[in-house]
């Protein structure tokens, strides 16, 4: 099972990740209202880390998006907006990264209008509906992705927290499409400040739950 560990940016807590964790993915907030969000300081640090990188950008420029592949050495693109699919494909053409498309959730999922990113998206990624576009800390209902009509993996996000392992691998027995998920705020300190420990022993449950991915 794969795990990203979004919302990374102080230095020592990030290489604390990388050496006790090893996770998939670190995210990186670039959208700047967010209280997690990393900008030019933080880069200088984060570019050097020797991790498979993600910038998570809402509704951004392709020129600010191409800047901040190279500041931070990112491997993949997530757009976390209202980006259409012709835009997640010519940034996906432009950068020749990897592309998460995340799909925000509220009352129901509307497939038919995920169909035109299929070929520009590596993974799609699900994440509760907020206004604030992330990072609420809050669950949608998880049910509805048994609905889920794409070969595309996924990974899944919004609101899990260390007692979320159990459900997740219930989740994921059903859903062989499920290839992992995205953890932020239930493992935090503060903003951008991840508890390693905690992280640690989420991961280790999950492998143990879900030795076949
Ligand atoms: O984390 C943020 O502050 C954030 C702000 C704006 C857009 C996206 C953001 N986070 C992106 C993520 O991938 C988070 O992991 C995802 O929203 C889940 O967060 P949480 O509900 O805190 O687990």
């Amino acid at each position: 099972m794969k795990l990203k560990v979004c919302g990374m940016r102080q230095p020592d807590n990030c290489q604390e990740l990388l050496q006790k964790v090893q996770p998939d993915w670190m995210g990186i907030i670039m959208y700047p209202p967010s209280p997690r969000y990393a900008g030019a300081a933080d880069a200088r640090h984060l570019r050097l880390l020797d991790a498979k990188k993600v910038g998570v950008f809402v509704n951004e420029d392709i020129g600010k998006i191409s800047q901040a592949v190279e500041d931070f050495g990112l491997s993949t693109i997530q757009l976390h907006g209202k980006e259409t699919a012709e835009e997640t494909k010519r940034i996906k053409s432009e950068t020749g990264l990897e592309v998460f498309k995340v799909f925000s959730v509220a009352e129901h999922i509307d497939w038919l209008q995920m169909e035109d990113y299929l070929p520009f998206s590596d993974y799609f990624l699900f994440d509760t509906f907020t206004k604030a576009h992330g990072g609420s800390g809050k669950s949608f209902n998880w049910k509805l992705l048994e609905e889920y009509p794409f070969d595309k993996p996924f990974l899944l996000s919004g609101g899990i927290g260390p007692l979320h392992a159990a459900k997740i691998k219930e989740l994921t027995a059903s859903l062989p499409q499920m290839a992992g998920v995205d953890i932020n705020s239930g493992f935090e300190v503060s903003p951008g400040l991840k508890d390693v420990s905690m992280i640690g022993e989420f991961k280790n449950e999950i492998d143990t739950q879900l030795k076949s991915k």
